[in-house]
């Protein structure tokens, strides 16, 4: 990734352990405002444990990660929170509560300490509802929500919080076709317009339209990391995914095909 200028998110020799399971043991990365960090790897390789350690909600073995220049264990909560937003692989609802008041919940960081939600609050939770077509259901109970619903509510939050870097655990689950590429197309605008983003995907086409850096984790503690064309090869993921794979180019799109 490029060294020069201002890096939003940096990753100095990191290394991550889960139990006594390494996920990986030196990665050094640098995200720029304006790029999209695509993590991929088999089930249990560790993509959520290093989204999470380039959160900073986990901590890590070795090595640092700075947001904007700064450690991540030097940022205030709140502070963080306005910078990075982070969207889990799932979010049990316990209790009942309306779309709209779950989307402001992404406004949270903005708000002063005894503040209400303003006007613009909700102006910017109701247009991050358009965005992932659910204005029309502000109203609903988030328990009667389907699957696919449930995870565009999910992905609003994150959108009304507005933060510099987006880091996405797995956007697309229970997402249709046209929502799936909805998603990827409003978080690649958003990079256009400056923004950072990180998101683990599982489908490798996808990742190949929508990656400019690719880290895959084979399950070992091993990691390839580079551009998307450098990391997105059939020989490398075949070993990874222990399955082999076919690397097609159609109509100038990579397409990858189970053999
Ligand atoms: N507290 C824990 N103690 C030990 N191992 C754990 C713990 N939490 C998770 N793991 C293991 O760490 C590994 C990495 O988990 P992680 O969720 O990061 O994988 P992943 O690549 O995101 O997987 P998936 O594609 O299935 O979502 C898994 O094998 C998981 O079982």
């Amino acid at each position: 990734m490029k060294s020069d200028a201002y890096a939003l998110l940096e990753a100095d020799d990191l290394a991550v352990q889960i139990g006594e399971r390494w996920i990986c043991c030196d990665l050094s990365l640098r995200l720029m405002p304006g790029e999209r960090l695509v993590l991929i790897g088999p089930n249990g390789a560790g993509k959520t444990t290093l989204l999470h350690a380039l959160a900073g909600l986990r901590d890590v073995q070795r090595g640092e990660v700075r947001l904007q220049g700064r450690a991540l264990a030097e940022w205030p909560g709140r502070e963080l929170a306005q910078v990075r937003g982070v969207q889990p692989q799932s979010q049990p609802d316990w209790f009942a509560a309306t779309v709209m008041e779950t989307a402001l919940v992404g406004r949270h960081p903005h708000l002063g300490r005894w503040a209400w939600e303003s006007g613009d609050d909700v102006r910017i939770a109701h247009e991050a509802l358009i965005c992932m077509g659910l204005d029309h259901m502000g109203e609903r109970n988030i328990l009667t929500l389907s699957g696919g619903e449930r995870q565009r509510l999910a992905i609003a939050s994150l959108l009304a919080q507005q933060p510099d870097l987006y880091l996405l655990d797995e956007p697309l689950s229970h997402l249709d076709l046209h929502y799936q590429m909805a998603v990827l197309a409003h978080f690649s605008a958003l990079a256009q317009a400056g923004a950072g983003v990180v998101m683990v995907l599982h489908d490798l086409n996808l990742a190949a339209r929508f990656a400019d850096h690719v880290v895959l984790l084979d399950g070992s503690g091993k990691m390839v990391s580079g551009t998307a064309d450098e990391v997105l090869q059939a020989d490398v993921l075949s070993a990874a995914f222990g399955h082999p794979l076919r690397r097609h180019v159609i109509e100038g799109q990579v397409a990858f095909l189970l053999e």
